[in-house]
This record gives structure tokens, C-alpha cells and sequence, in this order.
């Protein structure tokens, strides 16, 4: 018997999600598995329970589809042993802004925004009740990046970003820990699935590495976790900037330099 919440990991069929869901099986906690390729969730499942001995449910669902996602929602509404939502399922862009077609701009939001808010909103509401419990979000570097010309997919992770940064301002006096997990390029099948080569990329993290070191933010209750960022003060003085901006907003006028001239 464990007393470790279980966790409830979005996209744990590969890459990201099923390094978290080995490294959280590994600690102790329950999981419960949630991707759209079952085989693969049961083949992990089975092998976490073998190795580590702890109890893992699969829920297979598609996140973009109402139905499912009412789903998963249920579960992060009335399953009280679950106080940790790992909110990482996601899928990249593939091709610049004018090459997205009405149906790859939806299913991009659907996942990265969407369903990663309603899932947060889900649970929320049960974790202040209790005090307790986390929601871990991925973002990605490339939503503090526009330069990188991934600009749907930036704004998805840029919105997840903010999400997690208003969320810890709210929830964070309520006993909840909100983290947001910035990755730069990692190894996994997102660059295939966009139909990039990731050979071409000049540096690409091992998932492993990206997922540890996440966790070493998680343990150390960080807000903002970005693992390929070496110079931490670079998060600090960009954060700062921002909130020092805000005290240069005046409310009542605009400012001088957008007054008509007569
Ligand atoms: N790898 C990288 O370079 C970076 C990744 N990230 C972010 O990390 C997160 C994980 O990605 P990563 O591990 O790299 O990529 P993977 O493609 O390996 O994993 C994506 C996961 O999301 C699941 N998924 C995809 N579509 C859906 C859907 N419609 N409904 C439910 N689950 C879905 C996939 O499972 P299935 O197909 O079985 O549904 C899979 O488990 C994403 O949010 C990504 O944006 C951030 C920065 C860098
Ligand atoms: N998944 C990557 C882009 O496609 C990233 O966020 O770096």
C-alpha cells in the first residue's frame, strides 16, 4: 500500500508522458495512463506494474474529441485518490502559419490549450477542497520564442505558460503547486509526428535527461521549470521586466506618444 497521491499523466504513450509515468511509478505513485494508442498504454502499464509494483489503470481517450475528454475530465472530478494531473499530451506544427489548414490550426489548440485547461479545471476545484495536490503543465521553450517560426504551436505553449503562471497565483494560497515545464528540443516522436527529422536539429535533449531534470524542479516546488536553460537569472530579469512593465500602465489615458498633435 502506498500513501502517495496518484497521478493522472496525459500523453503517456511515448516520449515525455512515459518517462514521467516511469520515473512516477518509480517513487511510488499510482497512475493513471491516458493517450489514444491502448496497446501501448498497456504494454507501459504492465511493464510499470511488473517492475515497480504499483497499481496503474489505462484510460484510453482522445483528447480533441468532446466525448473523451468528458471523459478524463470525470475521472479528474470524482477520483479522490488522484491529486496530481500531469498535463503534458501535445502534438507540434507541422509546416509554417500559411501552410495551416482549418482542421490542423483546431486540433493544435484542441490539444495544447484546450483540453490541457479543461483538465485543470477539472481537478482544481476537488484539490482546493482538500488543500493539496499539483497540476504540472507542459509549455516548451518555443513559446517564448516567435523567432522559431512555429508560431500556432508557440502560442499554444506561450497560453499554457500564462495558464500555469495565473493558475500558481491563484491556487498556489489554496495548497496547490502549479509548475510549468519548459522544454527545449527533446528526443521523443513529436518531430516525426510533425514530420521533422530531428536529426537535422543541432541539439536535441534525451527525454530521460529533460524528464529528471523537470523533476528536480518539481521537488524544488518551481513555478517555471526550463531544463535547457543554463543562466536561471536569464528567467529571472525576462520575468521581472515583465512585472515591471505592468507598473508603467496607466489605466486612465494613453500615453503621451499616441495623443493627436494639433
Ligand atoms: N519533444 C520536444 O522537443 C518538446 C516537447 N514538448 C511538449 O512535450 C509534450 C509531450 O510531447 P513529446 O513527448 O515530445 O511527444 P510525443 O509525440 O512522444 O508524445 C505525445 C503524447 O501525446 C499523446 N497525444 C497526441 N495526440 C493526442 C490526442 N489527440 N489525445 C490524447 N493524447 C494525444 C500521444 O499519444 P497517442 O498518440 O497514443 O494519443 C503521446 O503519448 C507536448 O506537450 C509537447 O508540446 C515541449 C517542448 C519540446
Ligand atoms: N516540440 C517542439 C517543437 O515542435 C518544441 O516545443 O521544441
Amino acid at each position: 500500500m502506498t500513501s502517495l497521491p496518484a497521478v493522472l499523466i496525459t500523453g503517456a504513450s511515448s516520449g515525455i508522458g512515459a518517462v514521467y509515468a516511469d520515473r512516477l511509478a518509480r517513487r511510488g505513485h499510482e497512475l493513471v495512463l491516458v493517450a489514444r494508442d491502448k496497446a501501448r498504454l498497456d504494454a507501459s502499464a504492465a511493464r510499470l506494474r511488473e517492475t515497480y509494483g504499483v497499481e496503474v489503470n489505462v484510460l484510453q481517450a482522445d483528447l480533441t474529441a468532446q466525448s473523451d475528454l468528458a471523459t478524463v475530465e470525470a475521472r479528474l472530478r470524482d477520483d479522490t485518490r488522484i491529486q496530481i494531473l500531469v498535463n503534458n499530451a501535445g502534438i507540434a506544427q507541422s509546416g509554417d502559419f500559411l501552410q495551416q489548414s482549418a482542421v490542423s490550426i483546431d486540433a493544435l489548440i484542441a490539444l495544447n490549450a484546450t483540453a490541457l485547461t479543461r483538465l485543470a479545471a477539472a481537478i482544481a476545484p476537488r484539490l482546493v477542497q482538500v488543500g493539496a495536490g499539483t497540476i504540472v503543465n507542459i509549455s516548451s521553450v518555443v513559446g517564448l520564442a516567435p523567432e522559431l517560426g512555429m508560431s500556432i504551436y508557440g502560442a499554444t505553449k506561450a497560453f499554457v505558460l500564462f495558464l500555469s503562471q495565473g493558475l500558481h497565483l491563484e491556487l498556489s494560497p489554496k495548497g496547490i503547486y502549479v509548475q510549468a515545464v519548459l522544454p527545449a528540443a527533446t528526443r521523443t516522436e513529436i518531430w516525426e509526428r510533425a514530420g521533422i527529422d530531428v536529426n537535422i536539429l543541432p541539439e536535441v535533449m534525451d527525454v530521460e535527461e529533460l524528464v529528471d531534470a523537470a523533476l528536480v524542479g518539481y521537488d524544488r516546488r518551481e513555478l517555471v521549470t526550463i531544463p535547457p536553460l543554463h543562466v536561471a537569472e536569464r528567467w529571472d530579469v525576462l520575468d521581472g521586466a515583465r512585472q515591471g512593465l505592468l507598473s508603467d500602465v496607466r489605466q486612465a489615458h494613453a500615453a503621451d506618444r499616441y495623443r493627436h498633435q494639433a
